[in-house]
């Protein structure tokens, strides 16, 4: 069905039906029926969602092409109406298009949080929230309690996030005052990740069907009320004693004569920080542990990994990892079968360019679909299964140098925190694997542990995991 426009052949794809185009093609589970399609229609295809021209990208080639050779012209983002609608687009690192605003809020980020020196200097600061968790998975052992080990990992990385960010503490374990902070996240999660109309049907943004718009400003208003209350506080005491957080360091910035980074600014990227960091880090942790559950053997090899680099009962540090192969080699796996972001953040074409002999044309939205990539017999042996090993022998890197696994997406619009997610991630996993032995409910076969997806903002479990976790 490639159709000719005057640039040249637009890629293959499904015929549209007229005004509403191939949205009944996506289904509850768009990163699935679109690698599907994509084995009819190739690897570059086109399709239209509503009014939206929308390019999908599944093999890793033509997602280098798209990231790295012409990543100047797709490096744009296609920005959902209910974040225009209050105005974050405008200020939003990850939203804004690839001009200076983006650019200085990228560096000032990089440089003030996600340098090797800064990071190691925050290090005291994740590792008390480690400890945490620590404690409440060995309270949940005396009780006998299950652990919602997505729930702990979610609070965990939230407080990983706001201990790096301004040095408080935003969510407890057991704990309803905490409550707020973590649904007010997830409201803007949802916000986001829901399947809009007004997205793919312009004239409908100005009537906003579905209310996201009007849910989306609530939950901003939410949080940028909690966030001005947080900086006025540090305002306030910053005379007295002196944080060692990003907080401080761009409250530097916005108090130089001439400010370097707005009030504005700054409430935008704690936001950005915030939800692009916490769930998508304990959606991970949640799937590498369903996964490990199923392979009793492979667990006992993390464990032993572990306790033979840092000792029974030796809490784990960043430094550490580097000498976890067989861990670093789980998470690799748990990447490449359940990315956080089927379609990594989408890109948009700023112009039509030409693409193995197609034009992706100006103003489409690009969906790189590395959950189908990552299922790809073709450059996976068994690639429904989960081993581990298969990055043992062979150096793939998740630091988007090589296509076939890139779960922080490559090129400039590479994921910014992945220096902060790798380490949390292996921590957390860590935590949860070297001193507890885990049990399912009762009753509950391993091989029956429910591995289904459920898409959205990120791609979560669509059944919690809960275990029962055993002191060892
Ligand atoms: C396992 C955890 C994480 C995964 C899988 C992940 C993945 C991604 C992906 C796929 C993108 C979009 C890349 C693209 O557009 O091609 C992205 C962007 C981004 N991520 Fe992450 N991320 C994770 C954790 C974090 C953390 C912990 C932070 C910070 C606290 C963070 C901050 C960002 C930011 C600011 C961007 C936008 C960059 C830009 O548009 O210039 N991420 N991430």
């Amino acid at each position: 069905n490639s159709k000719q426009r005057k640039s040249g052949k637009l890629p293959p794809g499904p015929y549209p039906f007229p005004i509403i185009g191939n949205i009944l093609e996506l289904g509850q589970k768009p990163h699935q029926s679109l690698a599907k399609l994509s084995k009819t229609y190739g690897p570059l295809m086109y399709l239209k969602i509503g009014y939206l021209e929308t390019v999908v990208v599944s093999s890793p080639e033509i997602a280098k092409d798209i990231l790295q050779k012409y990543d100047q012209v797709f490096s744009s983002r296609s920005v959902p109406s209910a974040l225009i609608s209050v105005g974050h687009h405008k200020l939003s690192m990850v939203w804004l298009p690839m001009e200076n605003q983006w650019r200085k809020l990228r560096r000032i980020c990089k440089e003030q949080m996600f340098t090797l020196q800064k990071l190691d200097a925050s290090w005291d600061l994740r590792q008390e929230k480690l400890q945490k968790l620590f404690e409440y998975v060995s309270q949940c052992c005396v009780n006998s309690q299950a652990v919602n080990i997505g729930e702990a990992a979610f609070i965990t990385s939230l407080n990983l996030i706001s201990a790096t960010l301004f040095s408080v503490d935003f969510a407890e374990f057991n704990s309803d005052s905490s409550q707020e902070f973590k649904d007010v996240v997830w409201g803007v999660m949802e916000c986001v990740g829901s399947p809009n109309f007004a997205d793919y049907f312009p004239l409908l943004k100005y009537f906003d069907p579905q209310g996201i718009s009007c849910r989306t400003k609530f939950y901003f208003e939410k949080i940028f009320a909690i966030f001005d209350g947080i900086i006025d506080e540090r305002l306030q005491s910053r005379g007295t004693s002196m944080k060692n957080d990003l907080l401080e360091a761009l409250l530097d910035l916005n108090q130089k004569q001439e400010p370097e980074i707005s009030r504005d600014d700054i409430k935008h990227l704690m936001l950005d920080l915030f939800v692009a960091g916490s769930d998508t880090t304990s959606a991970i942790v949640e799937w590498a542990m369903a996964e490990l559950l199923q392979n009793p053997k492979k667990i006992l090899k993390v464990r032993k990994e572990l306790r033979d680099a840092v000792g029974i009962n030796g809490l784990i540090q960043e430094l550490d990892i580097s000498r976890l192969p067989y861990l670093q080699a789980v998470v690799k796996e748990t990447f490449r079968l359940h990315p956080a972001f089927p379609f990594l953040v989408p890109h948009k074409a700023n112009a039509d360019v030409e693409i193995n002999g197609y034009v992706v044309p100006k103003n489409a939205q690009i969906l790189v679909n590395v959950w189908a990539s990552g299922r790809d017999s073709d450059t996976w042996s068994s690639p429904y299964s989960f081993m581990p090993e298969r990055f043992l022998d062979h150096k793939t890197d998740l630091r988007g140098q090589d296509f076939e696994l890139i779960p922080f997406g490559a090129g400039r619009r590479i994921c910014l925190g992945l220096p902060l997610a790798h380490r949390m991630v292996h921590l957390m996993l860590a935590t949860l694997i070297c001193n507890f032995e885990w049990k399912l409910e009762e009753g509950s076969k391993r091989e029956e542990v429910d591995m289904s997806d459920k898409f959205g903002l990120t791609l979560q479990k669509a059944i919690p995991l809960k275990a029962f976790p055993v002191k060892l």
